[in-house]
């Protein structure tokens, strides 16, 4: 992974380098606290280790079972759910993959009608087990498989914590079961059980997954000048200490969008907390220079654009054309195009004084996914250091999931007092 801060420096809100290398002191101490408690194996800082401590060759074992599956469905919410997502969309696969992280009943009614119940594997994660959108979904697909007259007990895998509704179910039914990493929160969670088994089964090189993470990890020190990803997470951190309080995620790939997803997940539950946080938004190269980027350049100047693209890619040719007014186009690629429009965006966004990081991989394969994923990992860590606030937890999505629970009457509320009257100004 490559970042290139340049266009990040003495824009708006301002960064000088200066200020860089004056924060890049408070960067040493904060890796050598991560250090520490990725050796102690802290809650939320293991997830640092996972390169060293996964073991995809139990992942290809657990997985070993299925044969050759024409389709993956991967039923799960949050850091259960969007690593599978990233995983997929990003390396492409042979396989339909599909997610449900979802209770939309139009949704999940027309994706049961698409799957080929009896040929596709269904892997169920739940880190708590207890997530109702998650074991919602798993009972309306077990039954759609059942009514299908397909074994789902021959087709779903389940990856889950020590105890919880879904392990209770698991062992019911005798399903194979992995365990979700200890210490590791969904969001920071996958490289490991919680998304590597839907990879294996798509044919991915999943040790090369973890050897592009392990790269990254062995690029972590004690300066951001050495770290990309402590660059990143430091520059992030500092622009939104001086006023950039969104971070618009702008991956130049259209298999790096539901990326921009998982980001969005890492960077929200884990910096969101004692009213600081930077905002992350979700947005796609090329095509929201058509639609954001206005508001990026002329909006409120509390912004940071990270754009993110492989150096290499495949590529289409465009044909030549006699129409007037393309022949510019014609004979060239459509990467041609892109890369064009790539570096025009981040210079125009210099150009509006609009701060914005460049962070490459090589390319979109196992090894730049590896890099990539794990390097936002560590950066949102060291942010998390520098900003003080308790990265690896979420207590504030606590109040609507107990809250719903109560409307349900599942919960420890009465279904009366589960929410409070709704202040009402209703225009019809
Ligand atoms: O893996 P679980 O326990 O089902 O949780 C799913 C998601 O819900 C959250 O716990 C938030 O409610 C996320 O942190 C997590 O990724």
């Amino acid at each position: 992974m490559y970042v290139d801060l340049g266009n990040a420096l003495d824009a708006e809100p301002r960064l000088t380098r200066e200020a860089l290398e004056r924060l890049d002191e408070r960067v040493a101490d904060a890796h050598d606290r991560i250090d520490r408690l990725r050796d102690e194996g802290a809650h939320g800082y293991a997830s640092l280790n996972l390169p060293e401590t996964v073991d995809p060759a139990a992942i290809r074992r657990a997985v070993a079972r299925f044969d050759d599956p024409a389709a993956v469905l991967t039923v799960g919410i949050g850091g259960s759910a969007l690593g599978a997502a990233t995983l997929t969309e990003a390396l492409g696969t042979d396989l339909d993959a599909y997610v449900l992280d979802n209770v939309d009943p139009t949704h999940v009614a027309a994706l049961l009608d698409t799957l080929p119940l009896s040929d596709t594997v269904v892997h169920v994660v739940s880190r708590s087990g207890t997530t109702a959108e998650t074991l919602s979904n798993f009972l309306v697909v077990r039954e759609a498989m059942a009514d299908a007259g397909v074994d789902w007990t021959e087709r779903t895998l389940v990856t889950t914590g020590p105890s919880g509704n879904l392990r209770d179910l698991a062992a019911r039914h005798d399903l194979p079961v992995l365990d979700v990493p200890a210490g590791s929160p969904g969001r920071f969670s996958v490289l490991s059980t919680v998304a590597l088994p839907v990879a294996a089964l798509a044919g991915h090189d999943i040790e090369a997954l973890l050897d592009g993470a392990r790269a990254e990890a062995d690029r972590l020190t004690g300066s951001l000048f050495e770290a990309p990803a402590y660059a990143y997470g430091a520059t992030c951190y500092a622009l939104e200490r001086r006023g950039a309080g969104v971070n618009a995620m702008m991956p130049y790939a259209e298999s790096l969008e539901s990326f921009a997803e998982w980001f969005a997940q890492l960077w929200a539950e884990s910096l969101g907390k004692d009213a600081v946080g930077q905002t992350p938004a979700r947005a796609l190269g090329a095509t929201d220079q058509h639609s954001q980027l206005q508001l990026y350049r002329a909006g409120p100047r509390d912004k940071l654009v990270t754009l993110v693209r492989p150096r290499e890619r495949p590529d289409v040719s465009i044909p030549e054309t006699d129409f007037d007014g393309l022949d510019y186009l014609g004979g060239g690629s459509l990467g041609d195009l892109l890369e064009a429009e790539f570096r025009a965006t981040e210079a125009s966004l210099a150009a509006s004084d609009c701060p914005n990081v460049r962070i490459e991989v090589d390319r979109i394969d196992e090894r730049g996914v590896g890099e990539l994923l794990y390097g936002m990992e560590a950066a949102c860590t060291l942010y998390g250091e520098l900003a003080g606030v308790e990265t690896f937890t979420q207590p504030a999505v606590e109040w609507s999931k107990r809250a719903a629970r109560g409307l349900l009457g599942g919960g420890d509320v009465d279904a009366d007092d589960a929410v409070p009257e709704k202040r009402r100004l209703v225009i019809d």
